[in-house]
Parts: structure tokens; sequence; C-alpha cells
């Protein structure tokens, strides 16, 4: 690749940091010039201290770290080409909007900052133009969060590092801030590596992403992908799998409670769990269809109102299946308790899962 090619891209090898307590150990991923790349996982799983280690604040005991294909990991914070956005903005109270985003340019070469053109313009597309002479402190979450995001793009980073930078706004504001996020990515070509532990933003913003579990990575991949085929149990149940069973497999049959089950293919000899998403278990009107492949009788246990969808608990096979179950399909099949209803799942929809690292 040539070194043009090679700016934004971000190669972290092997990376492990060793704290009293805890332990970040063999983070590797890489990330493609202009993606938006997400690290998941639960509060202290080390997302914020790969994030750190990228950006040269916290000492790493082992790996390498490249950032613009170039190894950055000996060199110090402000040679790295990196930002960082903090969830609690981290701005300066004593100084105005503008101010606050031309800070970092005065002490950057003119060749290197962002143009003042194009900062006014992104003041415009993200809606803080007005502000640019108010004081910090009288800005709204939202809007304080919009000045940390542009002060850290105007010293053009090749890559910008976000840390949960929407969790402390409103849920309202978030979703304005999210589509932002995207066309601020979009529309300056720099990497955005983000952590979050919010899967309904991830999967709104991510294009692959890594999950984070103790200290080390469950899986790497697109997210819908994380999503519809996870690995482990972690990356299932923190992806939101309601339906994960112990099971055993002959090729591509997995054997689990009192069911046999088809998979697409063959499950990997790791594999010891089956894990079936809610939605992909489709219910069916009495026992019409069953017999087929994938298809049992079961009987509803329970209902829970979620709102967009009702989540129906059916007895099935000797295990306590969990089925969404659309308003509209709701309305057809009436799985009120005790009733009998049949049950169906797609093969592809049987996912042979790892216990985990
Ligand atoms: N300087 C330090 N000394 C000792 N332990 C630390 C230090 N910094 C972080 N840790 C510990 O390392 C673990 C991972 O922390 P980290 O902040 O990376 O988690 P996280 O995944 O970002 O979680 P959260 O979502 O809560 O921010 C935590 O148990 C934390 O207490």
């Amino acid at each position: 690749m040539e070194k043009r090619d090679m700016k934004g891209r971000v190669a972290v090898c092997d990376l492990s940091i060793r704290l009293p307590g805890f332990r970040l150990e063999h983070i590797s991923f890489s990330i493609e010039p202009g993606e938006f790349f997400l690290l998941l996982g639960p509060t202290g799983a080390g997302k914020t201290l790969t994030l750190e280690a990228l950006a040269g604040l916290v000492p790493i005991n082992t790996g390498t770290l490249h950032v613009n294909g170039q190894n950055v990991t000996r060199l110090p914070p402000e040679a790295r080409s990196v930002g960082i956005v903090y969830q609690d903005y981290a701005l300066f109270p004593h100084l105005s909007v503008m101010e606050n985003i031309c800070y970092g340019v005065r002490y950057r070469k003119p060749e290197v900052r962002m143009p003042r053109k194009q900062i006014n313009e992104l003041m415009s597309q993200v809606g803080i133009a007005h502000l640019a002479n108010r004081s910090i402190v009288t800005l709204s979450g939202g809007e304080k969060q919009r000045v940390a995001l542009l002060r850290a793009l105007a010293v053009n980073p090749s890559v910008l590092l976000l840390d949960e930078p929407l969790s402390a706004l409103d849920p309202g504001f978030r979703e304005d801030l999210q589509q932002l996020l995207k066309a601020l990515c979009r529309a300056t070509g720099t990497t955005f590596l983000m952590v979050t532990h919010d899967v309904d933003e991830a999967r709104f913003l991510g294009e692959r992403a890594a999950v984070l579990h103790d200290g080390r990575i469950e899986q790497t991949g697109p997210v819908a992908w994380l999503f519809q085929k996870p690995s482990t149990v972690f990356v299932a149940r923190f992806t939101g799998v309601r339906n994960i069973f112990p099971a055993v497999f002959d090729g591509d049959r997995a054997i689990l409670g009192g069911c046999e089950l088809m998979m697409e293919a063959p499950a990997p000899a790791s594999a010891a769990h089956v894990a079936v998403r809610s939605e992909n278990v489709r219910l069916t009107n009495g026992t019409t269809g069953s017999g087929g492949v994938n298809q049992m009788t079961g009987r509803v246990t329970g209902l829970t109102h979620m709102g967009p969808y009702v989540e129906a608990m059916i007895q099935a096979g000797g295990l306590p299946w969990r089925s969404a179950v659309s308003l509209e399909a709701f309305a057809r099949i009436n799985p009120a308790p005790g009733r009998t209803v049949g049950m169906e799942i797609l093969p592809e929809a049987v996912v042979p899962i790892s216990s985990g690292t």
C-alpha cells in the first residue's frame, strides 16, 4: 500500500497492559482509512485502556501500535496524529466556543491543521455556528459535545478516538449526535474509533466492531455479523440473544434438550452451545407445519409486552424458548398463555457458539 493510502489506517498488534487487578491481553485489530470502528463491551472490559494506549496516554507492556502505517508505539501522544473526545467533553470553561475549537490549532503547523474556512463549514454543519462567541458554561450537553468533536477534528487528526461521547446525553439528543458522527466521519475522511457499551448505538453507527470482555477480544467483525453470528456465549448475550442452550453436535445437526435442529453448516469443534435470536423463532398457528425442518410444537408459558413486539415464552422440546412476535403476528396467532403453538427456526438462524475465551 502506498504511504498516502495508509493515512487513517490503524493496526493494534498483540497489545497487553498489566495493572494491579486488571490485565488487557493479546488485543489485535486493524481499521481501514475512513472506517467507523467500534470497541464494544461492558463496563470494566478494557475499552478505555485500549483507546488510551493508542493515544499514548498509558504505558503498555507489550505490543505494537501503527497509525498511518507508522509504528507509533514509542512516540509521544502529540506525534501520533490521533485526537480524543471524552464523555465529559473536557472543554475549557473560561474560553468561548470558537476559542475552544481553535485551541489546538495554534500549536500546529499551517499545513497540518484544518483551514479556518473548513472549521466554519463544520460549525454550520453541526449547528453551532451561531454559538461561536458564547461561553462554554452556557451550553447544553449536546452543544458541548459538538464543540468537543470539532475541537478534536480541527487539528486534522488521521484518527479520532471517541470514548463513549454520547453517554452523558439524553436519548433525544443522542440520536441527533449519532447521525452527526456518521456525517462527520464521511465529511472529513477521518478514521473514527469509538468506545460504547450500548448495543443499539453500535447497530446504528458501526461498520465493524471488536467485542471486549474482561481484557480480551471475544470477536471482531461487521456489526451486523456480530448480531447474527456471535461466536461465543458472551457475545451472544451481549448482543441480546435470548435463546442460548448447551448442545452437542453431529455434523450439521445440533442436539439440545429433547430436540434436534438443523444448522446451515457443520459446527466448529469449539462449539458447545446454540444461540438463536428470539426474532428468528417464528410462531405458527396451533400445530400447523409441525414435523418439517426445525418445526416443533410448544406451549405458551408467558408473555411480555415490549412495545413494538411481544416476547412469548414457549416450552418446546423440553426447553424454554423466547420468540419476538410482531404485533401483526400476535393478533393473527393469539399465543395466549396455555395455548399450543407451532414454532419454526430456519437452519441459518441456529448458530453454534463456544463457551468463550
Ligand atoms: N491506572 C489504573 N490502575 C489500575 N487499574 C486500572 C487503571 N486504569 C484502569 N484500570 C482498571 O482496568 C479495568 C478496565 O478499565 P477501562 O476503563 O478500560 O474499562 P472500560 O471498558 O472502558 O469500562 P467503562 O465502560 O466503565 O469505561 C477496570 O477494572 C479499571 O478499574
